[in-house]
């Protein structure tokens, strides 16, 4: 063994028993978190306190112990040394010996930070970053980077290893789910992760270039730092479809956080689901800015004045109330500038009170007609003033009783009427005359114009919320429970520190307090966390947003979301050259300065950790002909497979695109395997890797030969060795191999088509085939040339 062989041997020796002995400190705090989750359970509940304290307790150990296997795959990554010989491990948690002495820090401490941000110019005090590989709990590899050697000490040097960390976890296969890259967060990536809390950020990248990962750490990081504030109030993360965020949805779980809300926008709106689609042009009108003053001014027609005077017959008299009177009452109960249905109550009241007034001037007339017919009697001839003698009393009374009448209630909800935000805009987009007298010029409301009772898409769901805080609604019961919630808090958060202090949750190294684990467990009735209430509750409001792919955000999306925010602690991630929708982003002040007015700031990442330079290339041909302000980003991987164009006749594609996607899968298997058979050798490996089915193959398809395509394969879910894909569905996701089918289709099938394009040829990590029936588009000519027709 040369000297060099025998360091290393010793340096993962070494390495194996700090790695062991650390997993040695989880497991002692799983079987406390085990022990007290048992003692939990043993608790009385006699009492219905009792009964809610042993919940509490219960779940918050449950929480501990999800939380403590959620770090169970590598567990500790890395280690920094510094110049006085001091070497600090990092992980996914923070863990503490018996002398509560940090051993394990946690990646997102301040403590961690040099690990991610020491350069060679500038290494913060750090003489040696080492990243450690784990396979389940073994040292399985070591990679230093030195950036003072002369700071190191003999044996240390000797023990130096250099594999690049980033480029092997980028070698791995993909699984169809995203993971998350704790071990190899870069520096420009830290940058974004690590920003303030306060105020919006903005991070414009291009494909790949890990916008969406480091978003998701960014929750993590913040949650951890800023606990007390995001656990009560909660994170959402808003991404473009359920897709998505089924890809994303493992990311932060591994990271030991559960209460983030995902959604999508046209989930936002509790209790709709929004399942239809619009076309690009009625995307365009639902989304233009000015869609608030239709829905405002829809609104503004069913507050109405009748034609003359209100008319009611009611048990034989004519109630008359004038004209001018209807219209001086809808002014004043405007003027409060109270949502709709909450100024109703004040518009009611005096509506029924005019109505009473009516009653009592009909009731006198018609006792003057009597009266009358009574000649000559004195007392009944006295003149009679019965509205006059109303006192406000009998006008309360009255108007009880008038409100009790059908006929009464037809006619004030005639003028004033009730209404749901569903009911105010499915009747705004079923009637073209309702649209024509609202909308501003230049808006093209034809394109809205639907039959009633369509189903919902996701661009009505923006209009469902505007609606809502116009409507207003009946908040009285929320604020009631809200204010006895209060009282209970004192009661809550002593309870809360009970536990801490009893079940040690405290003292194993987790940031807890008090105050927040009461808030996790406030007894709402419901046993609802932050997360589930959040959720079902329209008008929540979220302690920070993170939206992804936010450039396919319509203004109207926008509005929704800023409303969900009202500390605008936002973090907006997105490609302005991958807008696909037709109401989506140009520029980001466009549809960020409305809300924020300029007090945004913009992180750029300019690395390409997905798309291998030789896919790279085709793609910023696509990019320069469609968006040639755009920069692409620059790609860290090369050596891949050339991207190749294969023409096949509508007649072959049924048997030929499936044979082609199989030697697809067997190429990215072969691939791969050698990193599956490692310790086989490559050619064992690669046999594996093609034989077991490594690797994922993303077949990308016009929206409109989706089904035509998606039928022949089996059908599968994001994990599947082939799923089958529109451009939209595509958004953020990533495959070994990409093949993409009718690029003319692509094309053309919305004015955002070059930008859809563009998508669709950057989701390759390893290789990209395209299939064409026509002419290949001229922005692939470079394809062309290696054309295997
Ligand atoms: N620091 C890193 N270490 C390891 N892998 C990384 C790192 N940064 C990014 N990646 C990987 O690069 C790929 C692309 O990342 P991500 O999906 O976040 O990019 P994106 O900018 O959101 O792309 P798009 O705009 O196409 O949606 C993912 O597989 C991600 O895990």
């Amino acid at each position: 063994m040369t000297n060099r062989q025998d360091g290393f041997a010793q340096a993962l020796d070494s390495e194996q028993r700090a790695v062991s002995w650390l997993y040695g400190r989880l497991d002692a705090a799983r079987q406390r978190a085990e022990e007290a989750l048992r003692t939990a359970y043993g608790r009385a509940t006699g009492t219905r306190q009792a009964m809610v304290e042993r919940e509490a307790m219960a779940s918050e150990q449950a929480r501990r112990l999800a939380q403590l296997n959620a770090v169970e795959r590598g567990l500790c990554f890395g280690r920094i040394d510094d110049g006085s010989g001091q070497s600090t491990y990092i992980g996914r948690i923070g863990l503490r010996d018996e002398e509560h002495e940090s051993v394990l820090i946690d990646w997102r401490a301040p403590a961690a930070r040099p690990f991610y941000v020491a350069t060679a110019t500038d290494p913060g005090g750090l003489v040696r970053r080492r990243h450690l590989h784990l396979k389940d709990r073994t040292v399985v590899g070591i990679d230093d980077e030195v950036f003072d050697l002369d700071g190191m000490s003999d044996g240390d040097r000797r023990t130096l290893v250099g594999e690049a960390a980033l480029l092997a976890a980028l070698r791995r296969g993909r699984t169809g789910r995203m993971g998350d890259v704790v071990a190899t967060i870069q520096t420009e990536q830290d940058r974004v992760i690590r920003s303030s809390l306060q105020g919006a950020l903005v991070v414009q990248g291009g494909p790949g270039t890990g916008k969406t990962v480091a978003a998701l750490h960014r929750a993590a990081y913040l949650l951890y730092t800023h606990r007390d504030t995001l656990e009560r109030r909660g994170v959402l993360v808003v991404g473009p479809n359920p897709m998505f965020l089924r890809y994303i949805s493992q990311v932060l779980p591994a990271l030991g956080e559960t209460q983030v809300v995902m959604a999508t926008v046209g989930e936002m709106f509790p209790g709709v689901r929004a399942c239809a689609a619009d076309s690009p042009a009625a995307a365009v009108a639902k989304g233009d800015p000015r869609m608030a003053e239709v829905v405002a001014g829809a609104l503004a027609l069913r507050q109405a004045v009748p034609d003359g005077d209100l008319v009611v017959e009611l048990d034989g008299l004519r109630l008359r109330v004038p004209y001018e009177v209807c219209a001086r009452l809808r002014e004043r109960a405007r003027a409060v500038r109270l949502p709709h249905n909450m100024a109703r109550k004040l518009y009611v009241s005096e509506l029924l009170k005019e109505l009473a007034r009516a009653e009592a001037r009909a009731l006198e007339e018609s006792l003057h007609i009597e009266e009358l017919e009574v000649e000559g009697d004195p007392e009944l001839s006295e003149p009679l003033d019965l509205e006059a003698d109303l006192d406000e009393i009998d006008l309360e009374l009255a108007s009880r009783r008038l409100w009790g009448e059908p006929e009464i209630r037809r006619a004030v909800d005639g003028l004033w009427p009730e209404l749901t935000p569903h009911r105010l805009i499915d009747d705004l987009l079923s009637s073209a005359e309702t649209l024509r007298s609202v909308a501003p010029p230049g808006l093209a409301w034809q394109e809205l114009v639907r039959p009633p009772g369509s189903a919902w898409t996701p661009g009505d769901v923006p209009l469902l919320d505007e609606a809502a805080e116009l409507l207003g609604e009946d908040d009285s019961a929320r604020r009631m429970a809200a204010r006895e919630a209060d009282q209970e808090w004192a009661e809550q958060e002593r309870y809360a520190r009970e536990v801490l202090e009893s079940t040690g949750v405290a003292e194993q190294g987790i940031f807890e307090r008090a105050d927040v684990l009461a808030e996790r467990h406030a007894d709402d009735g419901s046993g609802l966390t932050t997360a589930d209430r959040a959720v079902a509750d329209r008008s929540w409001a979220y302690g920070h947003v993170i939206v992804d792919e936010a450039q396919e955000l319509s203004p109207m999306a926008w509005r929704m979301v800023m409303r969900r925010v009202p500390a605008k602690s936002l973090t907006v991630v997105g490609d302005l050259a991958q807008t696909g929708s037709a109401a989506g982003a140009r520029s980001w002040g466009e549809v960020l300065d409305p809300h924020l007015e300029g007090r945004w700031r913009v992180e750029r990442l300019l690395v390409n950790y997905r798309t291998p330079v030789e896919i790279m290339r085709v793609a910023a041909d696509v990019l320069r002909a469609f968006a040639p302000e755009q920069e692409p980003p620059e790609s860290v991987r090369s050596g891949g497979a050339e991207p190749r164009a294969v023409r096949l006749t509508a007649a072959d594609l049924p048997a030929d695109l499936p044979a082609l996607v199989e030697a697809e899968l067997a190429e990215v298997g072969a691939e791969i395997g050698p990193e599956i058979g490692a310790g086989n050798g490559a050619e064992i490996g690669a046999e594996i890797g093609a034989e077991i089915g490594a690797g994922r193959v993303g077949v990308v398809t016009p929206d409109a030969r989706h089904a035509e395509v998606a039928r022949l394969f089996p059908e599968g879910e994001l994990e599947a060795p082939v799923v089958v894909l529109t451009v939209g569905q595509a958004k953020g996701l990533e495959f070994d191999a990409v093949v993409v089918v009718d690029p003319q289709g692509i094309l053309d099938q919305s004015p955002m088509g070059g930008q859809d394009l563009y998508v669709a040829v950057t989701r390759a990590t390893r290789r990209l085939t395209v299939v064409h029936e026509g002419e290949l588009p001229d922005v692939l000519s470079r394809m062309a040339e290696k054309s295997t027709l």
